[in-house]
């Protein structure tokens, strides 16, 4: 297979963990005799700098082109309390979502065996648990009307029925490959949206009984989350509410730095870390890649190069049984290696693994 790759850096520790992206897809595609083609693009702070725009014309048409973007990270603190700016960072990404009509972001929330006891959950609760969040991406409150003055400012909270079930059919169809046990998180008894997202998701239910499918306030799906995270099977919920609880889901894991994310839809698929751009790490050397690394695992199974993916899961396992991690990760901190370390180990591995 022939693969064009936009690359897609952006700020903070961005360009360190998409370096360690970039190594590792490389060494899968010259195992699996797969081309590769990386374009570089600029996105977030480093793009306002050179040319004004957090997301512009260039970059999306670098992704237009492209097979798949590996996307890193962005946001810079220089750009934070500066409502005088009419530009942020953080715009590009909203922005390459919206313009690639990239709706759906499946957040996959998991366990490793050689990192239950990083997460400061009890073993006997974070053991096994496994379950994906689907986040609507180009809704709610990030893309509603807003407002902004010195003394009243709002955003707006808005959905159509097609964008709700639009969203709701790929929930369905990821529950339906798993264990068919689907809930769906909202604020119904306080919010519109939520309880147009609520009837909307009831009368597909019915039309689809081979899934079990339940209802839960976020409120109350926040605690559950923590408190029995093996509950949860596929999740769906909007926007904001997505991007909260997945952070959160991040300390099941361990770390904010082994979530990986794909953002899909009408354009260009793009494979993202769920963190940000950890800007105090940034030059440090300190960023776990996983995150990344495990992006680019998505990559390869949503072009159906399932053997590659588990390539890139097994060498990343590996690598963690190894104790080669970085100090977030790491069973004896003292020990722990950079990330341009954990990069190679993880590309060597996967070369000499035939
Ligand atoms: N997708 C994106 O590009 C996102 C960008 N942001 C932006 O990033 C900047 C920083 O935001 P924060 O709220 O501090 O979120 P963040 O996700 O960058 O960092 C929060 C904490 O997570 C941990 N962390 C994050 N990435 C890690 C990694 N690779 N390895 C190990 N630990 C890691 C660190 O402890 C860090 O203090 C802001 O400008 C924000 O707007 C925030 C979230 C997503
Ligand atoms: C910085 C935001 C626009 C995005 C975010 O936090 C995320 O997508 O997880
Ligand atoms: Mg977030």
């Amino acid at each position: 297979m022939k693969l064009k790759i936009a690359l897609l850096a952006g700020d903070g520790i961005g360009p360190e963990i998409s370096r360690e992206g970039v190594k590792v897809m490389t060494a899968v595609c010259r195992r699996f005799g797969h081309e590769v083609e990386f374009v570089s693009a600029l996105v977030g702070a480093a793009a306002i700098d050179a040319v004004g725009d957090p997301f512009p014309e260039e970059t999306y048409n670098v992704c237009r082109d492209a097979d798949a973007v590996l996307f890193s990270a962005v946001g810079d603190p220089r750009f934070d309390n500066r409502p005088d700016l009419k530009v942020r960072p953080e715009q590009g990404l909203l922005a390459m979502r919206k313009k690639l009509g990239l709706f759906a972001n499946i957040r996959p929330v998991a366990t490793f065996a050689s990192l239950i006891h990083k997460s400061p959950l009890r073993e006997d609760i974070v053991s096994g648990a496994d379950f994906v969040c689907i986040r609507e991406l180009t809704g709610g409150m990030y893309f509603g009307e807003k407002y902004e003055s010195d003394d009243h400012a709002y955003d707006t909270c808005a959905y159509t029925r097609g964008e709700i079930e639009r969203i709701l059919k790929v929930a369905f169809d990821y529950a339906r490959r798993r264990k068919r046990h689907l809930t769906v998180v909202d604020k119904a008894n306080v919010l519109a949206s939520s309880r147009l997202w609520r009837k909307v998701a009831q009368e597909m239910s019915r039309e689809t009984p081979d899934i079990t499918t339940d209802f839960m306030y976020v409120d109350n799906a926040s605690m559950r989350m923590i408190q029995d995270p093996r509950f949860f099977d596929v999740m769906v919920t909007e926007n904001t509410f997505g991007d909260i609880l997945t952070d959160e889901g991040s300390v099941i894991s361990g770390s904010m730095g082994l979530l990986p994310s794909a953002s899909i839809g009408e354009g260009t698929p793009v494979f993202e870390p769920i963190h940000g751009s950890w800007p105090e790490a940034a030059g440090k050397n300190i960023a776990n890649p996983l995150a990344q690394i495990l992006s680019v695992a998505m990559l390869f199974e949503h072009f159906g190069l399932a053997e590659e993916g588990e390539c890139v899961r097994k060498a990343v396992d590996a690598s963690m049984e190894a104790g080669v991690s970085t100090p977030d990760i790491a069973p004896d901190p003292s020990k722990a290696v950079g990330t341009d370390a954990v990069g190679t180990w993880i590309s060597d591995f996967i070369a000499a693994e035939r």
